[in-house]
């Protein structure tokens, strides 16, 4: 796998304040990576750095195997959108894609600006005042703007922040459509850890200046959770007796009953054992339901852990 992004012992200090404290990670190419954490992590400082823009106390931070610091010819296959989304208000939509594209010497500016205002959902507001347009729509054109030289990474600070539920989904769809038919590489900064389970392939958790995990989504959920499996029994009147068995297994804690049935607490993420249990003691099961921790859950457990 390609690396786009190699972050090796980097760290930051500002005033005596030690913002990073040498962390490590990679990105690789195609991959939606989620960098977490809470306000005050480090997470703009670090893509500030990668971006060129700040110097680290030491490590290193590097795009392409380059220092966007010193490397022209890797910052143009970089796209940036950070907090504010770099547009003018005076301008229309169209106006604002010319502006950049002839900065950026983009040969096929018409096609480009025609072809991303479609992808955008923006053709028919192209001639309007962008400071008319709602905060979604901005955002929308901010991504358009970030990607009209065709770079192959994109890094975005919070890109659906401040957006109500249907842009933020506008702005997913976008991105994740960058990623997978344009197999663009995206370095997405949020705290929006539902979004960030939706679309992201892996994650970094980022606390108290150090990475405290880096994995795929898949694997935190599987790895760091435990799992509430929810038991429908036909027969309401087994529920004493499954309790009983469930209860000796070493696996199976926070055992409780429902209505139909009871539920409970698998520390590992397989709920068959216990099913082969309660099927070989003649409990009739109508339904199993497995519900595993979300990021969100376990991004929560990481931030309550000893910095
Ligand atoms: N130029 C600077 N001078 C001094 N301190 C700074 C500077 N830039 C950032 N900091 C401090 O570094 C820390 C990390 O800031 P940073 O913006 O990287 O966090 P963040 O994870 O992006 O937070 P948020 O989620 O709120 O955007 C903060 O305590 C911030 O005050």
């Amino acid at each position: 796998m390609e690396n786009v992004v190699s972050v090796t012992s980097l760290k930051k200090t500002f005033d005596n304040n030690t913002v990073i404290s040498g962390i490590t990670f990679d990105v690789f190419r195609g991959e939606i990576f989620g960098f977490l954490g809470p306000n005050g992590a480090g997470k703009t400082t670090t893509m500030r750095i990668l971006l060129g823009l700040l110097r680290p106390d030491s490590g290193s931070a590097l795009v392409f195997s380059q220092s966007l610091e010193t490397s022209d010819n890797t910052r143009a296959r970089v796209g940036v959108l950070l907090e504010n989304n770099g547009l003018f208000d005076k301008l229309t939509a169209y106006e604002n894609l010319k502006y950049y594209a002839d900065l950026y010497g983009i040969l096929d500016v018409e096609e480009r600006i025609t072809e991303l205002l479609e992808f955008t959902d923006l053709t028919a507001r192209k001639d309007t005042l962008v400071g008319t347009f709602s905060t979604g729509m901005k955002r929308k054109l901010g991504i358009a703007r970030a990607i009209l030289h065709r770079p192959e990474v994109l890094f975005l600070d919070e890109p659906t922040s401040a957006l109500d539920p249907e842009a933020q989904k506008m702005v997913r769809d976008l991105i994740v459509h960058l990623s997978g038919d344009e197999s663009m590489t995206v370095f997405l900064s949020s705290h929006n850890l539902d979004e960030v389970q939706k679309i992201c392939s892996r994650v970094a958790i980022l606390h108290g200046g150090r990475i405290k995990a880096l994995d795929s989504v898949e694997n935190l959920r599987k790895n760091r959770g435990v799992t509430n499996v929810k038991f429908t029994l036909s027969d309401s009147a087994q529920v004493c007796e499954a309790s009983s068995i469930v209860s000796a297994i070493p696996d199976v804690s926070d055992f409780s009953e429902t209505e139909t049935g009871f539920s409970i607490t698998l520390s590992g993420s397989s709920a068959s054992p216990v099913i082969s249990l309660l099927c070989s003691a003649g409990i009739n099961i109508e339904e199993v339901v497995k519900n595993r921790r979300s990021l969100e859950d376990i991004y929560i457990e990481i931030m309550r852990e000893e910095v």
